[in-house]
């Protein structure tokens, strides 16, 4: 099994000479690899000790990048409560917070405007028969 880091753990590595980030809950030790990285150091710095899932999806890494990633991987992140929620950034994907808040609320609204909708349509019908 690999280390667990607790996300205290890794706040503590927050600068250029020693520097863990999260990305989809593993830990990555990017201290190497900050001066290498293709789109510069200070994006790396803004997010060392923290959760950089939403950063690295957002700019649309390529497989090497991942596979860049995967090299310097030293361990799991293990959450505690209070600890920030990472957004995944993934195309289709819903994150936590959209799937208990308004979005099912929007979604059963608008079901029930579709059913209205219908049933209006159906007694206009009926109405103009007559
Ligand atoms: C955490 C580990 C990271 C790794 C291993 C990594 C790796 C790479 C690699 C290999 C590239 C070259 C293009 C590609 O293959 O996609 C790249 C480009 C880039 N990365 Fe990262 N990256 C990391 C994190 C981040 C973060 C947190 C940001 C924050 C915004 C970021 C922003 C960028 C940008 C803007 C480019 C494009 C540079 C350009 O094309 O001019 N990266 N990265």
């Amino acid at each position: 099994m690999s280390k667990q880091f607790t996300y205290q753990d890794v706040a503590e590595h927050n600068t250029k000479n020693d520097m863990y980030v999260v990305v989809h809950d593993k830990i990555y030790d990017v201290t190497k690899f900050v001066d290498e990285h293709p789109g510069g150091e200070e994006v790396l710095l803004d997010v060392a000790g923290q959760d950089a899932t939403e950063a690295f999806e957002d700019v649309g890494h390529s497989d090497e990048a991942r596979e860049t990633l995967a090299q310097l991987e030293i361990g799991a992140l293990k959450r505690q409560e209070g600890d920030p929620v990472p957004n995944a950034g993934i195309p289709g994907a819903v994150s936590p917070q959209a799937q208990t808040g308004a979005a099912t609320g929007l979604g059963v609204g608008l079901y029930a405007i579709i059913i209205l909708g219908g049933a209006l349509a159906y007694g206009a019908y009926q109405y103009m028969q007559q």
